[in-house]
């Protein structure tokens, strides 16, 4: 079965614990939550005093997806905050392998997350240390945008190039990903799927959630 991390940039801020809750009751597999400094890309959205304050209304798996600048400076304030998996983009860090060792250190998993025009051969001398990829199908910043139809290749050279190197490394692919196109994205070879404005504009978010976990069965 597909595993869904909604996105909760697209939730209402006002009502966010509401919103939490909500998508924990439809079979949410963990709560992705994106952080943005204004710098790294253009939009600015919490950081890990809200991520606090939300892990008392849930026991979701917090993956946090960090769009930041020197994310080195953040990884323990998120890590104290309660949450499971860090994803760091490889385009914030000189030194990503210290990084993701610094994020193991505090107990708490590894993703590292490629922009569209990042190469996946960043991902070679660091599998050791991931437990996760993080495939971005948008240029990160913004929810709603659409899917960048050439990343379909570039999951399925990711899953390819993964099974060569006998890794068992989930690929979570995140932006413009709804019903219409996530049995697509899944055949090419993710396990995890990111969702924002799909789930949270539609009309019965359980719905959604449960009818993108099983889109895998359809033929
Ligand atoms: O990291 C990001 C955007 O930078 C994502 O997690 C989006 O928030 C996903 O939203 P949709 O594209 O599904 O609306
Ligand atoms: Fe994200």
């Amino acid at each position: 079965m597909i595993k869904v991390a909604p996105s909760i940039l697209s939730a209402d801020f006002a009502n966010m614990s509401l919103d939490v809750k909500t998508v924990e009751e439809a079979g949410a597999d963990m709560l992705h939550i994106d952080v943005m400094d204004g710098h790294f890309v253009p939009n600015i959205t919490i950081g890990a005093p809200v991520v606090k304050s939300l892990r008392k209304v849930t026991d979701l798996v917090f993956d946090v997806h960090l769009m930041i600048d020197n994310p080195e400076q953040y990884i323990k304030d998120f890590a104290l905050a309660g949450v499971q998996i860090i994803t760091v983009h490889a385009e914030a860090s000189k030194h990503l392998h210290r990084l993701l060792q610094m994020i193991r250190n505090e107990g708490v998993k590894t993703g590292l997350a490629l922009n569209p025009a990042t190469p996946i051969s960043v991902l070679e001398h660091l599998l050791d240390d991931l437990d996760m990829v993080l495939i971005m199908s948008v240029n990160p910043g913004f929810g709603g945008q659409k899917f960048i139809p050439a990343i379909y290749d570039k999951i399925s050279l990711t899953r390819k190039y993964l099974s060569e190197k006998n890794r068992h490394i989930p690929i979570q692919v995140d932006g413009g990903i709804g019903l219409d196109n996530i049995k697509k994205v899944c055949d090419c070879g993710a396990e995890i799927i990111v969702s924002g404005s799909a789930i949270f504009n539609s009309d019965s978010i359980k719905e959604t959630i449960w009818l993108m976990k099983k889109a895998d069965e359809v033929e």
